[in-house]
């Protein structure tokens, strides 16, 4: 299995990002962008102010805001938030060859139907064959070239091992697993601590508070993941515990940042206000905690920031709730 080109779709921060990186491995790529504006900016430029901004692009890296000429494609990333997944694959479907991988690299649960990425990808383009793409990766710091390890997860362990040769790169090291539930779980719920992590920063709570939100954090993300049926051993690596590490850490995260803001005392309405990029933990809060009630798992301190996010509690009361649990054994 060799691969020598590749289309990237979605011209976010991530999207941009992943495709300096398809051009370091060696790659044909081409970056799709919905707006027609963006491509030409981003063209004449070389650089995508909109989402990337600092960051120059590779010269041999080529734009287009026409899902069609994705279809030649060896290889295909697909990085639109998680909640347009569905209707990019949808949109991409009618160009899309048979048996080409579909490296899904976006991090949520669909909100109404609770589905993982992995999922819509098998509703919209049935033959794709899919890899999931996750892990502790700041968009400014990967496109500079900046150290990166992530994990690349594939059922099938011979297009696995071809796409890890294939996407590697200087500067970008992705580990090989088979557990793709694991990898994806391990994405979203991020996401949502993240939005914890940073109401404790934004409260000053003090670095105690910060490590156990990390660990108790961790042991949900776990609980969550092995009942969808993931694994442990996966959420323990770069796509679980090195991402909530990372995203929990710094003010260059979006969720942590709305966090911040929400523990600072702005509304979600405030926090949110103007902003461009994603936060995928407000997006996908919802959709965790509904998934979570019907497996049945406890996830407190998801399912506060979901009540956070959606009116029903104060930050006071989040706080409160997750200190007036009953005591228990500490285990995961
Ligand atoms: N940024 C990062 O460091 C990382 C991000 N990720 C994940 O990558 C995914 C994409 O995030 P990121 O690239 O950061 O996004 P950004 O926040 O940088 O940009 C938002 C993106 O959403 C797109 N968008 C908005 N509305 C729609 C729509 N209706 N249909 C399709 N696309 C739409 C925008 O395209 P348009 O301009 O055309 O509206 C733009 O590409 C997320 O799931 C995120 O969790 C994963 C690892 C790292
Ligand atoms: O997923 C990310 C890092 O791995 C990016 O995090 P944010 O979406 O919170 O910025």
């Amino acid at each position: 299995m060799e691969f020598r080109t590749a289309g990237v779709i979605g011209a976010g921060a991530w999207g941009t990002a992943l495709a300096q990186v398809c051009v370091r491995a060696g790659l044909d790529t081409t970056l799709q962008a919905r707006e027609q504006q963006l491509v030409e900016t981003m063209r004449a430029t070389r650089a995508n102010d909109l989402y990337l901004p600092g960051v120059p692009l590779a010269d041999e890296l080529k734009f287009t805001a026409d899902l069609a000429d994705l279809g030649v494609c060896d290889v295909i990333l697909a990085v639109p938030p998680a909640q347009h997944m569905r209707a990019t694959l949808t949109a991409f479907a009618p160009h899309y060859r048979a048996g080409v991988p579909v490296v899904l690299c976006s991090k949520g649960v669909e909100r109404g139907t609770m589905k993982l990425m992995t999922e819509v990808l098998a509703e919209t383009l049935p033959d794709a064959p899919a890899a999931v793409l996750s892990g502790p990766s700041f968009a400014g710091e990967v496109s500079r070239g900046l150290p990166t390890a992530v994990t690349l997860a594939c059922a099938d362990q011979a297009l696995g091992e071809a796409l890890l040769n294939t996407l590697s790169a200087p500067g970008f090291r992705p580990y090989l697993a088979t557990d793709l539930v694991g990898a994806e779980a391990g994405g979203a719920l991020k996401n949502v601590l993240a939005i914890a992590c940073g109401i404790s920063e934004g409260r000053q709570l003090g670095r105690s508070a910060h490590a156990a939100l990390i660990t108790r954090g961790f042991a949900e993300m776990t609980r969550l993941a092995v009942a969808m049926g993931g694994q442990a051993e996966t959420v323990a690596g770069l796509c679980g515990l090195g991402d909530l590490v990372l995203t929990c850490s710094s003010p260059q995260s979006r969720n942590m940042s709305l966090g911040l803001a929400l523990g600072q005392g702005q509304t979600v309405e405030q926090a949110l206000a103007g902003k461009r990029s994603v936060a995928e933990g407000y997006e996908s809060a919802p959709a965790v905690r509904e998934l979570a009630a019907r497996l049945g798992v406890e996830i407190p301190i998801s399912e506060g920031v979901a009540a956070l996010l959606a009116g029903e509690i104060d930050v006071d009361g989040l706080i409160d709730g997750l200190l007036s649990r009953p005591l228990k054994a500490e285990r995961v």
